[in-house]
């Protein structure tokens, strides 16, 4: 499959075809699709398949075969479900969201008390607050704010990742912590590391994202991307629009900034909606890259210093 990269350099003009927006300079002003250009015509794009009640482990895992290889079936059985309960006796299930680019939904992978813990740790002073952080600011919006978390103080993250990823844990991003408040966004943006930063651990493949508190539907705060549908079958009439998964507390997100050989899926293209909701959105994030990666925050921050943690967290769990 070739997925061409799109971004190649525009002239700005509006959408619309007209004139483009001049500044004080009279220069033209770039406009959205100027910095994130619309896929060129011909890109594979597979949405699921509506007349399928569910995908089998056999499918989902085909669906992955450019992006990562691992063989889910070590925990999860054909239909998709975990073989391992959780602590609190539910278990987990991944759900198909798109199949080409793959995008992924696994419910109940962590439990309410797990993301209580994990949103918990945002108010601990080894937690490195940051306000509003982006690779790319000057072109993408974010109001949220993030904590950086130190690998040892999420050891369930940890080990639930590992279990369903099966990547070493060198190459895990330092854990981020999330949260949006009321009128808070993240605006469209590629989870990629830009090429000046990919001395450290390389591209990001995958992002997995769990949701720690559920928002409802019409409040804002989804996941949406851009150019992937989802089908909704309203009795006589069925329409489309874009992918969102809106947050469910326990929910993890995984889809594939880049292919396994590093070069940038643009098809991924996503964002935060604004929140319209009273109660805060929170997610925790991991990134897992190409090669080891080296933290950066908080200061002091290793991978190895979480090894026995997350070791003995995945015996806890019944997965070594
Ligand atoms: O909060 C979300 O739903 C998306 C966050 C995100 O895309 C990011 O932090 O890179
Ligand atoms: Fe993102």
């Amino acid at each position: 499959m070739v997925i061409p990269s799109t971004k190649t350099p525009s002239s700005p003009t509006t959408s619309d075809g007209g004139q483009p927006k001049l500044d004080k300079w009279g220069l033209p002003v770039a406009t959205l699709d100027d910095i994130f250009p619309p896929l060129p015509p011909g890109t594979e794009l597979i949405p699921i398949d509506l007349s399928k009640d569910s995908y089998s482990l056999s499918e989902i895992q085909r669906c992955l075969a450019d992006h990562i290889s691992i063989d889910l079936s070590r925990f999860f059985d054909e239909s998709a479900n975990g073989k391992i309960p959780n602590q609190d006796g539910s278990t987990m299930k991944i759900r198909l969201l798109h199949q080409s680019p793959p995008v992924l939904a696994v419910e109940n992978f962590l439990t309410e008390a797990e993301c209580q813990e994990i949103q918990s740790q945002s108010t601990s002073t080894r937690a490195h607050q940051v306000d509003s952080a982006t690779f790319r600011g000057s072109l993408s919006t974010r109001t949220s704010t993030s904590w950086f978390c130190h690998y040892s103080d999420v050891p369930v993250l940890l080990a639930k990742a590992h279990h369903l990823l099966d990547i070493p844990l060198e190459t895990m991003e330092e854990p981020q912590i999330v949260r949006y408040g009321r009128g808070q966004e993240f605006s469209w943006h590629y989870d990629e590391v830009p090429s000046s930063q990919l001395d450290n651990g390389g591209q990001r493949l995958a992002t997995l994202l769990v949701y720690l508190t559920s928002v409802p539907e019409n409040k804002g705060g989804g996941t949406t991307f851009r150019d992937l549908r989802q089908h909704q079958n309203n009795h006589s009439s069925s329409s489309s629009t874009e992918l969102v998964m809106q947050p469910q507390q326990g929910s993890a997100l995984l889809f594939f900034p880049a292919f396994a050989d590093g070069r940038p899926d643009d098809r991924t293209l996503h964002k935060s909606h604004v929140m319209d909701w009273t109660d805060p959105k929170w997610i925790v994030q991991m990134w897992v890259h190409q090669y080891p990666y080296n933290p950066v925050l908080p200061a002091g921050n290793t991978h190895e210093a979480a090894r026995p943690l997350m070791e003995d967290m995945s015996r806890k769990l019944g997965y070594s």
